[in-house]
């Protein structure tokens, strides 16, 4: 078989002050036809080898051959498929054009455009669903149609970036097996990343394991189980057990201190600095001042992200994932994105009504009678029904929870008393369950 990518020496080193270098010395080939899957341990630097070869990011060392070619800007003849395909569809055009898209940039006239759409889209089983928009359909129908317009345009190399992970179990096995059939009638040439250790070896013809970050293969494994496989009989095979068995070995692999780079296992959500600032705070939160086990304010600040380490000094500082937190980080990973994405960018993402209401939280003055409440809290005198104070380094999102069930409890309280007839059907009621218990 011809040689359809070729990878050299290819890395990969983020800008930026820590100049993060996520991808190194990297170099493998795979050949045309071949369905080539990449496993490595989250953090490695599996999309962003991804994303230097398609060269939605430039490699800082090494080069990449696309059938001989040098890559020089984004082929052509290469599509990619991300995981996420919420975010990779227009909304606002139908299945069909969403599949055409990217065909009007190809020079397709209109009827080439449409005929191949409609082709496309029979492979993948949406041709009834050609007129409906993406958010009329279910997850895996949705990235039906970014696969089908990845493959609309009938490309050399398909690259996909753990193209099944969102959506369910059932799912995920159809969309595997219309991978393997799309791939047999149409002999694309697919490169896939994924976590999934089962469907990198129900897919693959071979499978790359990567080291963790930077990314280097640790170990190049042939999959001999045919062209023919059954989700059934095929994952009950000798062959897939032991293999299975292999890919999670070397995975498991740690590696010596002395070999581990120093920035390595950097976890991705971990928030710089500036996240902080842009929310007006640069204080200490009280719990940590309070304690003496507690990390300088730098640290207390770093480990404020969702992936920071699980120590109770970070329980009790950290503040839970929001959507906007999350915006955040989707914001930051995107594939063009180098750079940290502004607060304001990100608010735009999360919603008018998240991040109206996250600035209302944060406007709320806290009770007057703070220190008053606490005290009494730590006497045991503190009534349900008093206003509690904000317990230290409680975040917006509990402190929203907390306000509401104390207006509740306030006007439970406020309710005037039952009248002795009530009191008594309720008495009545309630021996009468206990009764029948
Ligand atoms: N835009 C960026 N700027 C700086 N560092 C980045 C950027 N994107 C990724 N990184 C870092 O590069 C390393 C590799 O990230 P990458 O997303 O390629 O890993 P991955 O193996 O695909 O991760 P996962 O399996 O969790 O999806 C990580 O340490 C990550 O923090």
């Amino acid at each position: 078989m011809p040689t359809m990518l070729d990878v050299t020496g290819l890395g990969h080193t983020y800008a930026g002050a820590n100049g993060h270098t996520a991808v190194s010395d990297l170099s493998f080939r795979v050949e045309a036809g071949e369905l080539t899957c990449i496993v490595g341990p989250s953090g490695c630097g599996k999309s962003t080898l991804l994303r230097a070869i398609a060269h939605l990011l430039e490699p800082t060392t090494g080069e990449v051959r696309l059938h001989g070619d040098l890559v020089t800007s984004v082929p052509e003849d290469l599509a990619v498929v991300f995981q996420d395909y919420g975010r990779s569809l227009f909304p606002w055009m139908t299945v069909r054009g969403n599949v055409e898209f990217p065909l009007r940039a190809r020079g397709l006239s209109r009827t080439e455009r449409r005929e191949r759409a409609t082709e496309t889209l029979a492979s993948v089983g949406l041709d009834a669903s050609a007129t409906k928009y993406p958010w009329q359909l279910s997850g895996g129908m949705q990235q039906r149609v970014a696969i089908a317009r990845a493959l609309a345009c009938r490309p050399a190399l398909l690259l996909m970036d753990e193209p099944f992970a969102s959506v369910d179990a059932q799912t995920r096995f159809e969309l595997e097996d219309l991978l393997l059939r799309v791939r047999r009638e149409q002999d694309t040439t697919v490169l896939l990343v994924t976590h999934d250790i089962d469907e990198s070896v129900y897919l693959g013809d071979r499978i790359l394991v990567l080291s963790t970050s930077p990314a280097s293969i640790v170990a190049e494994l042939p999959v001999d189980l045919g062209r023919e496989r059954d989700q059934i009989s095929t994952r009950e095979s000798e062959t897939f057990v032991h293999l299975r068995g292999e890919v999670a070995r070397l995975l498991r692999q740690p590696i010596p201190a002395a070999e581990a780079p120093a920035d390595a296992g950097e976890p991705r959500t971990r928030r710089p600095r500036w996240w902080r600032w842009g929310r007006g705070s640069t204080e200490i939160p009280p719990a940590a001042e309070q304690r003496s086990d507690a990390p300088p304010a730098e640290d207390v600040t770093a480990a404020s992200g969702s992936d920071a380490p699980e120590e109770s000094t970070a329980d009790s500082t950290a503040e839970p994932e929001t959507s906007e937190d999350s915006a955040t980080t989707r914001a930051a990973e995107s594939p063009v994105a180098d750079e940290p994405i502004s607060e304001e960018a990100a608010s735009e993402e999360a919603g008018p009504e998240d991040s109206a209401s996250e600035r209302a939280a944060a406007e709320e003055p806290e009770p007057a009678d703070a220190s008053a409440t606490e005290q009494a809290s730590e006497d045991g005198s503190t009534s349900e029904t008093a206003p509690a104070v904000a317990p230290p380094g409680e975040s917006k999102r509990a402190r929203r929870r907390r306000q509401a069930q104390e207006t509740a409890r306030a006007a439970e309280a406020e309710q005037p008393e039952s009248t002795p007839e009530a009191s008594t059907e309720d008495t009545g009621k309630s021996e009468g369950t206990a009764r029948r218990a």
